[in-house]
């Protein structure tokens, strides 16, 4: 796909989507990092909208991870299963406060005898999202297992986490409800962002997909900015003394500046 295709009107990102579940958030800020609006106006994100983030999909076979993916980047959804074999990409170019951003979207094989194959690309991923059915708890037992196989290839410190549920359409509010209690103690466990979608219906899914590039986003500028020492004596206005960074993954509790 050509990378320098103009960016789709419907992806562009002027304010921070929300968490879906405050208990298992990267963080329930409501608004973008103050540094980094800053530096989005003063265009002062140096490489950020050259750069291309690297976003790994992993989770059992058959979980729905293809069509979690093709309903956010083609709007489509097949209803029969065809297993992916090693790996295939997607290319999402964005638009974040003004700034190009592009996400490249790895699905991985969940098949065992592909495993191989597909963990050869874990490597160089800035956001790891681990899949499991919402009606299959084996497949929620099994995501510690894929989460740590993905950090062996990643810095566990440097990478955005998601657990998704999929197939939300497939239970009923009260086996939802049951399944959701037992998913979100598993992402507080591992420090990440919970969200539950249907690929079937598209439920969440665009506001999942956003969630991530905004994070992913965020996170990268405040990177970029700290590697450029751009943080100007005066500009310091606070230490985030709230509770509402969770896990402290992206932002790691940062002065913020700009007034
Ligand atoms: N009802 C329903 N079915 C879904 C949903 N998402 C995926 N499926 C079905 O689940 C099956 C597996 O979906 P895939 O997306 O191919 O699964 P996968 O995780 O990519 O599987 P591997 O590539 O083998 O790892 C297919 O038959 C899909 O139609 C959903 O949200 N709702
Ligand atoms: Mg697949």
């Amino acid at each position: 796909m050509n990378i320098l295709a103009p960016v789709r009107r419907d992806r562009v990102l002027t304010e921070l989507p929300q968490c879906l579940r405050k208990e298992a958030a990267l963080h329930v800020h409501k608004g973008f990092h103050p540094r980094v609006t800053c530096a989005c106006q003063e265009h002062r994100t140096g490489t950020v909208g050259f750069k291309i983030s690297k976003v790994i999909v992993v989770g059992d076979l058959s979980v729905g991870k293809t069509c979690l993916i093709n309903r956010f980047c083609k709007d489509t959804f097949d209803k029969n299963y065809k297993a992916t074999i090693g790996v295939d990409f997607e290319m999402e170019r964005f638009e974040v406060l003004g700034v190009p951003f592009s996400l490249q979207l790895w699905d991985t094989a969940g098949q065992e005898r592909f495993k191989c194959i597909a963990s050869t690309y874990y490597r160089g991923a800035q956001a790891i999202i681990i899949v499991f059915n919402l009606n299959d708890v084996a497949s929620l037992e099994h995501t510690k297992q894929w989460l740590a196989d993905a950090l062996k290839e990643n810095d566990p410190s440097g990478v955005l986490l998601f657990l998704v549920g999929s197939k939300k359409d497939l239970s009923t509010p009260a086996q939802y409800m049951l399944m959701e209690k037992d998913a979100l103690k598993v992402a507080q466990e591992m420090k990440a962002e919970y969200w539950a979608v249907s690929s079937l219906t598209g439920e969440n899914v665009r506001e999942f997909f956003f969630r991530v590039t905004a994070l992913t986003f965020e996170a990268n500028v405040l990177a970029e900015l700290e590697k450029s020492g751009s943080r100007r004596i005066g500009d310091v206005v606070r230490i985030n003394s709230d509770d509402s960074n969770l896990y402290l993954t992206a932002s790691k509790k940062k002065p913020m500046c700009c007034p």
